[in-house]
Protein backbone atom coordinates (compact mmCIF):
# COMPACT_ATOMS: atom_id res chain seq x y z
CA UNK A 1 0.00 0.00 0.00
CA UNK A 2 1.36 3.79 -1.00
CA UNK A 3 0.51 5.96 2.22
CA UNK A 4 0.89 9.49 1.10
CA UNK A 5 0.28 12.10 4.14
CA UNK A 6 0.78 15.52 4.09
CA UNK A 7 3.04 15.60 1.45
CA UNK A 8 3.96 19.54 0.30
CA UNK A 9 6.74 20.05 -2.66
CA UNK A 10 7.72 23.75 -3.78
CA UNK A 11 9.92 25.05 -6.67
CA UNK A 12 10.87 28.09 -5.72
CA UNK A 13 7.39 29.95 -5.40
CA UNK A 14 5.97 27.46 -7.32
CA UNK A 15 3.42 25.36 -4.89
CA UNK A 16 3.77 21.88 -7.22
CA UNK A 17 2.00 19.64 -4.48
CA UNK A 18 0.23 21.02 -1.82
CA UNK A 19 -0.69 19.32 1.55
CA UNK A 20 -1.61 16.23 -0.52
CA UNK A 21 -3.12 12.95 1.55
CA UNK A 22 -4.06 9.91 0.01
CA UNK A 23 -3.80 6.26 0.27
CA UNK A 24 -3.45 3.51 -2.60
CA UNK A 25 -4.49 0.41 -2.38
CA UNK A 26 -3.36 -3.13 -3.54
CA UNK A 27 -4.31 -5.06 -6.69
CA UNK A 28 -6.22 -1.63 -7.72
CA UNK A 29 -5.68 0.46 -10.84
CA UNK A 30 -5.37 4.02 -9.59
CA UNK A 31 -6.04 6.95 -12.39
CA UNK A 32 -4.18 10.19 -11.48
CA UNK A 33 -5.93 12.77 -12.61
CA UNK A 34 -5.55 16.86 -12.74
CA UNK A 35 -4.98 19.91 -14.97
CA UNK A 36 -2.00 20.95 -16.33
CA UNK A 37 0.05 22.27 -13.90
CA UNK A 38 -1.45 20.20 -11.14
CA UNK A 39 1.18 18.24 -9.72
CA UNK A 40 0.45 14.73 -11.27
CA UNK A 41 4.30 14.40 -12.28
CA UNK A 42 5.90 15.83 -9.68
CA UNK A 43 3.75 13.77 -6.86
CA UNK A 44 4.69 10.69 -9.58
CA UNK A 45 8.63 12.21 -8.95
CA UNK A 46 8.39 12.19 -5.40
CA UNK A 47 6.67 8.42 -4.99
CA UNK A 48 9.56 7.21 -7.24
CA UNK A 49 12.06 8.83 -4.82
CA UNK A 50 13.62 10.90 -7.89
CA UNK A 51 12.58 14.06 -5.48
CA UNK A 52 11.96 14.74 -2.02
CA UNK A 53 9.15 16.82 -0.58
CA UNK A 54 9.42 19.27 1.64
CA UNK A 55 6.93 18.23 4.32
CA UNK A 56 4.53 15.51 4.86
CA UNK A 57 5.31 11.64 3.99
CA UNK A 58 5.03 9.14 1.42
CA UNK A 59 5.46 5.47 2.82
CA UNK A 60 5.63 2.10 0.37
CA UNK A 61 4.82 -0.91 2.39
CA UNK A 62 5.12 1.26 5.42
CA UNK A 63 8.62 2.01 4.62
CA UNK A 64 9.62 6.13 3.60
CA UNK A 65 10.75 5.96 -0.13
CA UNK A 66 13.51 8.72 -0.85
CA UNK A 67 16.30 7.55 -0.78
CA UNK A 68 15.37 3.93 0.54
CA UNK A 69 17.43 1.45 -2.62
CA UNK A 70 15.76 -1.64 -0.90
CA UNK A 71 12.00 -0.33 -1.05
CA UNK A 72 12.87 0.87 -5.50
CA UNK A 73 13.36 -2.22 -6.28
CA UNK A 74 9.13 -2.70 -5.42
CA UNK A 75 7.96 -0.94 -8.15
CA UNK A 76 9.02 0.78 -11.50
CA UNK A 77 8.72 4.45 -12.71
CA UNK A 78 8.00 5.25 -16.38
CA UNK A 79 8.24 9.02 -17.06
CA UNK A 80 6.55 11.08 -19.02
CA UNK A 81 10.23 11.88 -21.15
CA UNK A 82 12.32 8.76 -20.10
CA UNK A 83 16.13 9.23 -20.36
CA UNK A 84 17.17 6.21 -22.32
CA UNK A 85 21.55 6.67 -23.21
CA UNK A 86 22.23 7.14 -26.69
CA UNK A 87 23.10 4.30 -28.81
CA UNK A 88 20.88 1.87 -26.17
CA UNK A 89 19.05 -0.92 -27.82
CA UNK A 90 16.14 -2.68 -25.58
CA UNK A 91 18.21 -5.96 -25.52
CA UNK A 92 20.99 -3.16 -23.65
CA UNK A 93 17.63 -1.73 -21.52
CA UNK A 94 17.16 -5.50 -19.88
CA UNK A 95 20.27 -5.76 -18.74
CA UNK A 96 20.68 -2.47 -17.02
CA UNK A 97 17.52 -3.28 -15.45
CA UNK A 98 18.32 -7.01 -14.90
CA UNK A 99 21.18 -5.42 -12.60
CA UNK A 100 18.29 -3.30 -10.16
CA UNK A 101 15.07 -5.68 -10.60
CA UNK A 102 16.14 -9.26 -9.40
CA UNK A 103 12.76 -10.65 -10.34
CA UNK A 104 13.10 -9.32 -14.01
CA UNK A 105 11.67 -11.88 -16.12
CA UNK A 106 13.74 -12.11 -19.41
CA UNK A 107 11.46 -14.23 -20.95
CA UNK A 108 8.45 -12.45 -20.47
CA UNK A 109 9.72 -9.27 -22.20
CA UNK A 110 11.26 -11.47 -24.80
CA UNK A 111 7.59 -12.98 -25.60
CA UNK A 112 6.45 -9.69 -25.57
CA UNK A 113 8.35 -7.77 -27.37
CA UNK A 114 7.93 -10.05 -30.38
CA UNK A 115 4.25 -10.07 -30.07
CA UNK A 116 4.59 -5.80 -30.18
CA UNK A 117 6.79 -6.12 -33.40
CA UNK A 118 9.67 -4.12 -31.65
CA UNK A 119 13.17 -5.41 -32.79
CA UNK A 120 15.57 -5.25 -29.88
CA UNK A 121 19.01 -5.62 -31.71
CA UNK A 122 17.55 -1.31 -32.63
CA UNK A 123 18.77 1.39 -31.51
CA UNK A 124 15.75 3.14 -29.33
CA UNK A 125 16.77 6.56 -30.33
CA UNK A 126 15.53 5.62 -34.32
CA UNK A 127 11.83 4.19 -31.99
CA UNK A 128 8.92 6.50 -32.76
CA UNK A 129 7.80 7.94 -29.56
CA UNK A 130 4.64 5.41 -29.37
CA UNK A 131 7.37 3.05 -29.52
CA UNK A 132 9.51 3.99 -27.01
CA UNK A 133 6.62 4.36 -24.98
CA UNK A 134 5.34 0.93 -25.90
CA UNK A 135 8.90 -0.72 -25.10
CA UNK A 136 8.96 1.05 -21.54
CA UNK A 137 5.51 -0.30 -20.88
CA UNK A 138 7.05 -3.82 -21.41
CA UNK A 139 9.93 -3.25 -19.21
CA UNK A 140 7.90 -2.11 -16.56
CA UNK A 141 5.50 -5.14 -16.94
CA UNK A 142 8.68 -7.54 -17.35
CA UNK A 143 10.75 -5.24 -13.73
CA UNK A 144 7.93 -7.58 -12.29
CA UNK A 145 7.75 -5.09 -9.67
CA UNK A 146 4.45 -4.37 -7.35
CA UNK A 147 3.78 -0.83 -8.43
CA UNK A 148 4.18 0.77 -11.66
CA UNK A 149 4.15 3.96 -12.20
CA UNK A 150 3.34 5.59 -15.38
CA UNK A 151 3.12 9.21 -16.19
CA UNK A 152 1.35 9.92 -19.43
CA UNK A 153 2.23 6.46 -20.70
CA UNK A 154 -0.82 5.72 -22.59
CA UNK A 155 -1.23 9.71 -24.38
CA UNK A 156 1.19 8.58 -26.51
CA UNK A 157 0.14 4.70 -27.82
CA UNK A 158 -2.26 4.09 -30.75
CA UNK A 159 -5.87 2.47 -29.73
CA UNK A 160 -4.49 -0.64 -30.91
CA UNK A 161 -1.53 -0.62 -28.49
CA UNK A 162 -3.82 1.18 -25.42
CA UNK A 163 -5.93 -2.03 -25.83
CA UNK A 164 -2.91 -4.08 -25.86
CA UNK A 165 -1.44 -2.53 -22.82
CA UNK A 166 -4.75 -2.73 -21.42
CA UNK A 167 -4.98 -6.36 -21.56
CA UNK A 168 -1.80 -7.26 -20.37
CA UNK A 169 -2.03 -4.83 -17.43
CA UNK A 170 -5.56 -6.64 -16.50
CA UNK A 171 -3.61 -9.78 -17.20
CA UNK A 172 -0.70 -9.02 -15.25
CA UNK A 173 -3.28 -7.95 -11.98
CA UNK A 174 -4.78 -11.48 -12.44
CA UNK A 175 -1.95 -13.57 -12.34
CA UNK A 176 0.26 -11.64 -9.72
CA UNK A 177 0.37 -8.61 -7.07
CA UNK A 178 0.46 -5.80 -9.70
CA UNK A 179 -0.55 -1.93 -8.88
CA UNK A 180 -0.25 0.46 -11.74
CA UNK A 181 -0.49 4.00 -10.92
CA UNK A 182 -1.70 6.00 -14.38
CA UNK A 183 -1.11 9.99 -14.56
CA UNK A 184 -2.92 10.54 -17.86
CA UNK A 185 -4.75 13.23 -19.39
CA UNK A 186 -7.22 10.59 -21.18
CA UNK A 187 -10.15 10.08 -19.36
CA UNK A 188 -11.66 7.62 -21.47
CA UNK A 189 -9.03 5.41 -21.59
CA UNK A 190 -8.97 5.68 -17.72
CA UNK A 191 -12.56 4.92 -17.03
CA UNK A 192 -12.15 1.75 -18.21
CA UNK A 193 -9.07 0.29 -16.73
CA UNK A 194 -9.21 2.61 -13.04
CA UNK A 195 -10.71 1.30 -9.79
CA UNK A 196 -9.76 4.35 -7.90
CA UNK A 197 -9.36 8.09 -9.11
CA UNK A 198 -7.55 10.40 -7.33
CA UNK A 199 -8.11 14.53 -8.61
CA UNK A 200 -5.27 17.11 -8.05
CA UNK A 201 -6.00 20.67 -9.26
CA UNK A 202 -3.47 23.34 -8.04
CA UNK A 203 -1.46 21.16 -6.29
CA UNK A 204 -3.89 20.16 -3.89
CA UNK A 205 -5.83 16.81 -3.88
CA UNK A 206 -9.94 17.88 -4.87
CA UNK A 207 -10.73 13.99 -4.52
CA UNK A 208 -9.79 10.66 -4.28
CA UNK A 209 -12.45 8.00 -4.65
CA UNK A 210 -13.16 4.68 -6.37
CA UNK A 211 -14.94 5.30 -9.55
CA UNK A 212 -18.06 3.09 -9.61
CA UNK A 213 -18.46 5.28 -6.23
CA UNK A 214 -17.84 8.34 -7.77
CA UNK A 215 -20.08 7.77 -10.50
CA UNK A 216 -22.91 6.17 -7.78
CA UNK A 217 -22.87 9.79 -5.79
CA UNK A 218 -22.83 12.19 -8.64
CA UNK A 219 -25.16 12.55 -12.25
CA UNK A 220 -26.92 14.80 -13.90
CA UNK A 221 -30.65 15.66 -14.94
CA UNK A 222 -32.90 16.64 -18.33
CA UNK A 223 -36.10 17.69 -16.89
CA UNK A 224 -38.98 20.03 -18.08
CA UNK A 225 -40.89 21.62 -14.82
CA UNK A 226 -44.00 23.65 -15.53
CA UNK A 227 -43.25 26.66 -13.84
CA UNK A 228 -39.89 28.63 -12.76
CA UNK A 229 -40.66 28.74 -9.10
CA UNK A 230 -40.74 24.42 -9.20
CA UNK A 231 -37.57 24.80 -10.89
CA UNK A 232 -35.76 27.25 -8.45
CA UNK A 233 -37.28 24.52 -4.87
CA UNK A 234 -36.00 21.97 -6.58
CA UNK A 235 -32.23 23.81 -7.19
CA UNK A 236 -32.49 24.54 -3.70
CA UNK A 237 -33.27 21.11 -2.09
CA UNK A 238 -30.61 19.57 -4.32
CA UNK A 239 -27.12 19.97 -4.11
CA UNK A 240 -25.97 21.27 -7.42
CA UNK A 241 -23.01 21.88 -8.97
CA UNK A 242 -24.15 23.27 -12.40
CA UNK A 243 -27.24 24.80 -13.68
CA UNK A 244 -28.12 25.12 -17.38
CA UNK A 245 -31.18 25.87 -19.41
CA UNK A 246 -31.69 24.93 -23.24
CA UNK A 247 -34.86 26.40 -24.26
CA UNK A 248 -37.54 24.85 -21.49
CA UNK A 249 -35.27 21.90 -20.77
CA UNK A 250 -33.58 22.32 -17.27
CA UNK A 251 -29.66 20.48 -16.89
CA UNK A 252 -28.49 20.05 -13.56
CA UNK A 253 -25.49 18.43 -12.50
CA UNK A 254 -25.85 17.35 -9.02
CA UNK A 255 -24.12 15.46 -6.14
CA UNK A 256 -26.28 12.63 -4.70
CA UNK A 257 -27.57 8.96 -5.88
CA UNK A 258 -30.11 8.38 -8.54
CA UNK A 259 -32.32 7.52 -6.55
CA UNK A 260 -32.27 10.38 -4.11
CA UNK A 261 -32.60 12.69 -7.39
CA UNK A 262 -35.39 11.17 -9.02
CA UNK A 263 -37.44 11.31 -5.69
CA UNK A 264 -36.72 14.97 -5.76
CA UNK A 265 -37.57 15.72 -9.13
CA UNK A 266 -40.77 13.41 -9.48
CA UNK A 267 -42.28 15.33 -6.19
CA UNK A 268 -42.34 18.22 -8.51
CA UNK A 269 -44.22 16.52 -11.59
CA UNK A 270 -41.68 17.49 -14.43
CA UNK A 271 -43.50 16.78 -17.63
CA UNK A 272 -40.43 15.09 -18.32
CA UNK A 273 -36.93 13.82 -16.70
CA UNK A 274 -33.91 12.24 -17.35
CA UNK A 275 -31.17 11.34 -14.53
CA UNK A 276 -28.15 9.96 -16.56
CA UNK A 277 -24.71 9.02 -14.91
CA UNK A 278 -22.04 11.26 -15.59
CA UNK A 279 -18.81 10.30 -17.58
CA UNK A 280 -14.97 10.74 -16.16
CA UNK A 281 -14.93 13.77 -18.33
CA UNK A 282 -17.73 15.34 -16.89
CA UNK A 283 -16.95 14.62 -13.44
CA UNK A 284 -13.36 16.13 -13.81
CA UNK A 285 -14.91 19.46 -16.02
CA UNK A 286 -17.63 20.15 -12.87
CA UNK A 287 -15.36 19.41 -10.07
CA UNK A 288 -12.45 21.43 -11.49
CA UNK A 289 -15.33 24.05 -12.31
CA UNK A 290 -16.30 24.21 -8.99
CA UNK A 291 -12.96 24.28 -7.58
CA UNK A 292 -12.76 28.15 -10.39
CA UNK A 293 -11.13 26.19 -13.13
CA UNK A 294 -13.85 27.23 -15.71
CA UNK A 295 -12.98 27.48 -19.21
CA UNK A 296 -15.16 31.01 -19.47
CA UNK A 297 -12.49 32.19 -16.58
CA UNK A 298 -9.54 31.38 -19.00
CA UNK A 299 -10.98 33.12 -21.84
N1 LIG B 1 11.72 21.21 -11.73
C1 LIG B 1 10.83 22.19 -11.63
N2 LIG B 1 11.19 23.47 -11.42
C2 LIG B 1 10.30 24.46 -11.29
N3 LIG B 1 8.96 24.27 -11.34
C3 LIG B 1 8.52 23.02 -11.54
C4 LIG B 1 9.42 21.91 -11.70
N4 LIG B 1 8.69 20.79 -11.87
C5 LIG B 1 7.39 21.17 -11.84
N5 LIG B 1 7.29 22.50 -11.63
C6 LIG B 1 6.05 23.28 -11.51
O1 LIG B 1 5.21 22.57 -10.61
C7 LIG B 1 3.85 22.63 -11.04
C8 LIG B 1 3.32 21.22 -11.19
O2 LIG B 1 3.98 20.62 -12.31
P1 LIG B 1 3.74 19.11 -12.73
O3 LIG B 1 4.62 18.82 -13.88
O4 LIG B 1 3.83 18.26 -11.53
O5 LIG B 1 2.19 19.16 -13.18
P2 LIG B 1 1.33 18.09 -14.00
O6 LIG B 1 0.05 17.93 -13.24
O7 LIG B 1 2.10 16.86 -14.26
O8 LIG B 1 1.06 18.91 -15.33
P3 LIG B 1 0.74 18.46 -16.84
O9 LIG B 1 -0.61 17.80 -16.83
O10 LIG B 1 0.70 19.76 -17.55
O11 LIG B 1 1.84 17.55 -17.30
C9 LIG B 1 3.85 23.44 -12.33
O12 LIG B 1 3.52 24.79 -12.00
C10 LIG B 1 5.27 23.36 -12.82
O13 LIG B 1 5.65 24.51 -13.55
Amino acid sequence: MIEIRNCSKAFGKVQAVNQVSMDIGEHEVFGLIGSNGAGKSTLLRIMAGIICQDSGEVLLDEQPVFENEKIKEQFFYIPDDAYIPANYTASDMTEYYRCFYPGFRQEQFEKLIKQFHLDKKRKISTFSKGMKKQLLVILGICAGTKYLYCDETFDGLDPVMRQAVKSLFASEIMNREFTPVIASHNLRELEDICDHIGLLHKGGILLSRDLEDMKFHIHKIQCVLTDKSKEEMLIKELDVLKTEHQGSLLLLTVRGTRTEIMERVQAKNPLFCEILPLTLEEIFISETEVAGYEVKNLF
